[in-house]
């Protein structure tokens, strides 16, 4: 047999890439990234329709040009024939959910609904749903439901309850109008196949679902508001598949569009960041990868169900067939470091890096280089888009301690990516104390690649040694792995994952090792990071939250 090739395609939360793979050996032959013509949508909608605080949207005709554009792209790149590619696989964030009509048209692409903010991709970070996820814990907890236990004992505003509730709360005329909510995964699945499935990563993660136990029940979800009762049997209604299934077969007509050839095989869907926990080789237990970028989610198996405080979710199979799949994560990393250089970094900066020939990223953190851990003498709370665990609370908000008038954004840039470690050691001691063992990190995503500071800074914090995913593209290749299981061993791909993985996973030689002067000085810094994170976030002062409440109101009684 010719050798044979998969290609992942990976939806983040600003572009989408795609990267066709060797399947002998895991190589990535080339990449193509498109980026979201219509980008986040989080002030208004492309006709100029407002959006309220906290929305943030996507439009799914950008996800199509991601196949239309990228795909192609890799196949002229390389000279593969498509023949000889026999599997796409996708990842894509998530919980990001539209509602479609009877055929899957997103019904904000109909003109009706165009203008209906509620019609559009609702993305995996729009928090607009937090009074729904506040009063959903509340009546899971008081009616002792037994799967929030497996979410840490939260669930989040980012998920598929809380947001279809804000859609029916806020807008019952869609929620009518809507044939299915689905997964964004599984609408461009369903876009390639003719037929839209469900993929279990997605639906036991973000929809409450339980391999043995299904959905929550009616009686739960009319517990929560008569209209829902049958959510889960309508709305919400679909096969679920297991990952590496085959979603189905690639449609005459989508395969004139993209350039391969009708019949390729096409997995289910998977999230971004689970796809990538194979593609580092970290398939069995004890090893976490953190995969990182807009945001950071942590990833690890476990081999038993066990509760950990302020988890996003622990599902059976979640990630790698076998085993408990656990996931938790910080909903704003690379976000914050983007906020920090376009809102405050002072215009002589900008020039100061033109003239070096650095882009702000870069000129900043080689300013932070320069400055030993503590030297700043500034903390900062990261949770400039909430907190996603261990608190899950997406009304706690970002704060800096300690400027005067001699601070200088590096030092402000270098507190930032201090405390998006300080979040992520958290979430590691939450696990590791809960019997949920960390012997090993593993990190991947973009900004792995980007920053070596922001590395050295989570090795030392964590005093752990941190190793690097080799591909650039770690979630695609995960996806293409997840491609080649759905192809199967007979067509040239594999029979399961874990032996996809041996034969494909790469990770970097170099690795970040603690540096023990810097632990020292990280420890001290993570105390008192600790005692603000509790002071903030748990009870003690709720200044966050009575500050939001007051934007609010001003912001009410301004409204034109
Ligand atoms: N040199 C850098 N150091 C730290 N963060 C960076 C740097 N360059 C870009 N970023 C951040 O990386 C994030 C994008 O990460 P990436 O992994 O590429 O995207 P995605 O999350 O969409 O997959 C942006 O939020 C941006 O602020
Ligand atoms: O919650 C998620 C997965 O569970 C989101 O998909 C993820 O955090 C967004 O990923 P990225 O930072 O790579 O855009």
């Amino acid at each position: 047999m010719s050798n044979k090739y998969a290609i992942g395609v990976d939806y983040g939360t600003q572009s989408g890439r795609a990267v066709l793979v060797d399947l002998s050996n895991g190589h990535e032959l080339a990449d193509h990234v498109t980026p979201y013509r219509h980008h986040v949508m989080d002030e208004e909608l492309p006709s100029g329709v407002k959006l309220e605080h906290d929305w943030a949207l996507q439009h799914p005709q950008d996800y199509m040009e991601v196949l239309e554009q990228s795909i192609p792209a890799v196949l002229k790149a390389t000279g593969i024939s498509a023949e000889d590619v026999i599997s796409v696989g996708i990842d894509f964030t998530a919980c990001t959910v539209l509602p479609v009509d009877a055929n899957g048209t997103p019904l904000c692409l109909l003109e009706p609904f165009a203008n209906n903010p509620h019609a559009w991709v609702k993305l995996w970070k729009h928090h607009a749903a937090q009074p729904e996820a506040d009063q959903i814990n509340e009546i899971a907890a008081a009616r002792n439901e037994k799967w929030l236990k497996r979410y840490g004992g939260k669930i989040s505003s980012e998920w598929m309850l809380a947001k279809l509730w804000q859609v029916l709360n806020e807008a019952p005329d869609i929620y009518e109008e809507a044939d299915k909510f689905v997964e964004a995964a599984d609408w461009v699945v369903g876009i390639m196949t003719g037929n839209i499935v469900r993929n279990s990563c997605t639906a036991g993660y973000k929809s409450n679902w339980h391999k043995q136990d299904g959905y929550p029940s009616e009686e739960f979800l009319s517990a929560l508001d008569p209209r829902l009762e049958k959510l889960t049997s309508t709305k919400l209604r679909g096969e679920v598949l297991p990952l590496g299934s085959k979603a189905g077969e690639l449609t005459e007509e989508m395969a004139a569009k993209i350039g391969l050839k009708p019949g390729t095989a096409i997995a289910v869907g998977n999230i971004d960041a689970h796809a990538a926990v194979p593609a580092v080789g970290a398939v069995t237990p004890g090893k976490l990868v953190m995969a990182m970028g807009t945001s950071i989610c942590h990833l690890l198996l476990g081999e038993e169900e066990r509760e950990v405080e302020g988890m996003c979710g622990v599902v059976e199979d979640g990630i790698i067939p076998g085993y408990y799949g656990y996931e938790a994560g910080q909903s704003a990393v690379g976000d914050i470091f983007e906020w920090f250089v376009e809102e405050c970094v002072p215009a002589y900066a900008y020039r100061e890096a033109e003239a070096a020939g650095e882009n702000i990223h870069v000129y900043l953190t080689r300013r932070a280089n320069e400055l030993k851990p503590g030297q700043s003498g500034l903390l900062a709370l990261d949770w400039w888009n909430g907190n996603r665990s261990v608190l899950v609370d997406t009304n706690l908000t970002g704060t800096m301690l300690g400027m005067t008038l001699l601070t200088k954004p590096w030092e402000m840039y270098r507190a930032l990516l201090e405390a998006t470690a300080f979040g992520s050691r958290k979430i590691v001691e939450a696990f590791h104390s809960n019997g949920v063992t960390v012997e090993e990190l593993y990190a991947c995503g973009g900004l792995p690649q980007k920053n070596k500071l922001l590395m050295q800074i989570y090795a030392d914090v964590m005093n752990r040694e941190i190793k690097i995913a080799a591909s650039r593209q770690t979630p695609a290749l995960g996806a293409a792995m997840f491609g080649a299981v759905a192809a199967g061993a007979e067509k040239g791909g594999y029979d399961n994952i874990v032996e996809a993985a041996q034969k494909m996973a790469r990770i970097r030689e170099e690795t970040f090792k603690p540096i023990p002067e810097n632990v020292a000085v990280y420890n001290k810094l993570y105390a008192e990071y600790n005692q603000l994170h509790d002071y903030f976030g748990r009870g003690d002062n709720e200044v966050m939250k009575r500050l939001k409440a007051i934007k609010e109101k001003a912001a009410e009684c301004c409204a034109p």
